[in-house]
Parts: structure tokens; sequence; C-alpha cells
């Protein structure tokens, strides 16, 4: 039974590289069983978490509780923020009448290139979620024909609301941006903003719908077996910053610097403002781009809209000058947007791709990465490690295999020759 375990799990973030300095290295190869079980999470019963800060756009201290709020929690609640609700509830209204369409007309525009309709499937290397959603390129440079197709398949639902929604909550990311910067004490307070302004800006919308716990069919409810299912599981937003909104689903939750998961209260009339890989890289880690994932199955089903603010893919991304006295004290190197964004997309979602602006690319980093990549078509491929304290691996019918560091690389190396 596939969640009868489920709730014996340890529920905690683990960063694999800092993991790295454990000596045994074992390389799993889940059974679909075990695949499936990574859907799961244990049920803790946890009160809805009250630290995220609350920043009113209009108050004289936002750009200072703001950068205090990327700096210690990595999110923060803006309200006040001037965008109209009219335009907010247009595009939720209209996403809603496309997903209720019947699922061969929905599947026309999937599965996303990277951009269209996706169901269950999260990227192109094995990922999957509760969830089906949609997903927009604004950058016109980027040519996508399943979301070109979905336009112009359902214009009556999409009118102007992708449109008019992007304009709206990008007009006040960049204003945020700029008290970011000013409260930083950069200088050129257009440092963020220009990025995600620039009319080549990579920047995407997302609109994510979870199944309420009723539409969840009867045999993964037993499977449950009280558990919670994973709609969109644990993962860093790669991008600047997202802003996320959504209706009063709850679901969302972060990993906070203990490791443990804290569930969000939603909030259908404010966003929440999350700090990206490359806000961490840029302020030269001062700023927390933080793990997250959102849970299916509440009482009411889900239904998300998120901007990520992306550069455009040729601008050069390191940690900006005035946020590092010495040369030395930079934390990561330099790599374009383009660069950062094709390794990934050739990741699993839970991979910590930040490794790759580290100075030293770790083994481990370069393991995970690797294996995906060439493996990208094996749903159930896994590569992990344990210390020898957490023992055996609990997952059924995994094959795990005990490898030292060294032999562990020329594998890859045999790998890829
Ligand atoms: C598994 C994946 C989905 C993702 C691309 C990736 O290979 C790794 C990052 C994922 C993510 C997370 C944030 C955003 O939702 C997203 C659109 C992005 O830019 O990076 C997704 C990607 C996706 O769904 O295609
Ligand atoms: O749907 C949500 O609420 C968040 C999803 C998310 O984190 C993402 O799409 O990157
Ligand atoms: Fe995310």
């Amino acid at each position: 039974m596939v969640g009868a375990k489920c709730s014996d799990r340890v529920d905690k973030c683990v960063n694999l590289t800092e993991k790295f300095n454990k000596r045994i290295l074992t390389m799993v190869v889940d059974s679909h069983e075990a695949a499936l079980n990574e859907l799961f999470v244990a049920k803790a019963c946890m009160p809805m978490f009250t630290g995220v800060p609350v920043v009113d756009l209009t108050h004289p201290q936002a750009k200072r509780l703001i950068v205090e709020a990327c700096q210690n929690v990595g999110t923060f609640k803006l309200v006040n923020h001037g965008v109209p609700f009219e335009l907010i509830t247009r595009l939720e209204n209209e996403a809603l009448n496309f997903f209720m369409q019947p699922q061969s007309h929905k599947d026309k525009a999937s599965p996303p290139d990277p951009f269209g309709y996706g169901n269950k499937e999260i990227g192109s290397n094995g990922d999957m979620g509760c969830l089906e959603y949609l997903l927009f390129s604004t950058n016109p440079e980027v040519i996508s024909p399943k979301a070109t197709l979905l336009l112009q398949q359902n214009p009556q639902i999409f009118r102007t609301g992708v449109e008019d929604y992007t304009r709206a909550v990008k007009k006040m990311c960049c204003e945020v941006l700029e008290l970011m910067a000013d409260g930083l004490g950069i200088e050129s307070r257009d440092v963020f903003s220009r990025l995600v302004r620039d009319e080549r800006s990579d920047s995407i919308l997302r609109i994510n719908r979870y199944p309420a716990s009723g539409e969840v069919n009867a045999e993964v409810e037993e499977a449950l077996g009280g558990g919670n299912l994973i709609g969109f599981g644990e993962h860093t937003d790669p991008q600047i910053i997202s802003i996320l909104r959504s209706n009063n689903a709850s679901g969302l939750q972060i990993c906070l610097q203990d490791g443990t998961w804290a569930s969000i209260p939603s909030d259908h009339t404010s966003f929440y403002f999350i700090v990206g890989d490359l806000l961490q890289v840029m302020t030269n880690g001062r700023f927390k781009s933080v793990k997250h994932r959102v849970l299916a199955g509440s009482s009411i089903s889900r239904l998300s809209m998120i901007y990520f603010g992306g550069p455009p893919l040729n601008e050069k991304i390191g940690p900006l000058p005035s946020l590092v006295s010495k040369k030395e004290e930079s934390l990561y190197k330099e790599l374009t947007w383009r660069e950062y964004k094709n390794a990934t997309y050739k990741s699993r979602l839970s991979d910590n791709r930040l490794t790759l602006f580290e100075k030293s690319v770790t083994a481990s980093s370069l393991l995970q990465l690797t294996c995906h990549r060439h493996f990208p078509f094996v749903n159930n491929f896994s590569l992990g490690y344990h210390d020898e304290t957490d023992g055996q691996m609990d997952k059924k019918g995994c094959v795990s295999v005990l490898m030292d560091k060294n032999s562990i690389i020329s594998f890859v190396q045999n790998m890829i020759n």
C-alpha cells in the first residue's frame, strides 16, 4: 500500500550538497512504487505559519521591511499593491473556464514546449505533481507553438486577461525591485528592475490548478492513508523574483532555516514575493532563494497564478560589485541567464541548481545534473546519498549501490562516454 508508511517518513528539507561530505554514496534506482511514494508526504498537524513578513507598499518603511524579509525568510506578503482586483479575478475566471474544458481539448496544447498546457508532468525530466497548469512566456522572442495554439484556440477564454494581468504585475514587480535596490543602499535603483522591464526580459506566467480533496479518486485517497498529496514538489525558483497570487485554498509551504516545512496562509487579496536563485546570486547570498512546495487536496481546489520575473537570455548574472567589498568575497561566478536556464531545464525539480554558480562546482551537483541529463526518460531514477547512520533506504524495491566518491565519478564518466 503506497501511503501506509507515509506518516513514518521524516518530513524535512534535505540539501544534498550539504550532505556531500558524508562518506557513503548510494545510488538508488527506485521501483515504480517508490517513485509514486515521492508524491506523498507525512501529514503533520501543523498550524499556519505566521512568520512571513507583511509589507504595505505604501508604507514609508517598505524598503527596509522588504530587505529584512528577503534576508531572513526569502519571502514576504505584499498588501496595498495597487493591482486592480478586477484584473486578477478576470484572469482567474478565464483560467477556470479553460480548465473546465474537456481533457481532449486541453491536451491539444500539451505537452508544454516548454509553454502550453501540462497535466501532472512537470518539466521534461520525470517530475510529477497532482496539478494541471498553463505556462506562457512574456518574451516575444521565444516561439512556442503550443502556447500560440492555446491562445488562438481559446480567444474567448484568454481575451486580454494574460496580457493585462502580466502588465500590471510587472509594473508592481519593478516598483518592489526598486525599493529593494534602495533598501540595499545600491546607487542605481533600477539595477534589478531594468532586467525585468527590458522588452527581451525572459519572464513567465504560470497558472496552476490543484484538485480539491473531493476530486482525488477514492483509490488515491485510500493510498494516502493520512498522508498529503504533493501538488508541486520542493524546489527553488530559478529567476530573479516570483510573484504568487492564489485563491483562498491552502497548500503553499516554505522550508524554514531549521529544515522544517511551514504552511503559508493563503490570501486572495495579496501577493507573495518569493526570492529566486538569480536574486540570491546578485545579492551575493544576502537574499535567500527559499525552497517551497505545494500540497494538493485542500478542501477547495487551489488556483494560483505566478509571474516569474527573469532577465534577458544573454544577460550576465553575478554578484553586484557594490555588494561585494573585495573580489575574494564574491561567493558566485558569472553565468548568463541562458546558461543557467539551460542547465535548470535539464535538472529535476528538487535539484540544488545554485551550485552551478558556486565558484567550485562540487562533484555532487555535477552528478545530479549529469544523471538527469543522460537518463531524462527514466522516470524513476534518482541519485542520493546518506550517511552510515541513516542505514538502509526505507523504500521497498530500491536497488542501492554503495560507492565512494571516486567510484561514482568514474561511473558517471563511463555513462557519458
Ligand atoms: C522540473 C522542472 C520544471 C521547471 C524546469 C525544471 O527542469 C526545473 C525547474 C522548474 C521550474 C520551477 C519554477 C517555475 O515553475 C518553472 C516554470 C521554472 O522556470 O523552473 C519550472 C519549470 C517548468 O515547469 O517547466
Ligand atoms: O502553485 C503554487 O502555488 C506555487 C507553484 C510554484 O512554486 C511554481 O510554479 O514554481
Ligand atoms: Fe515555485
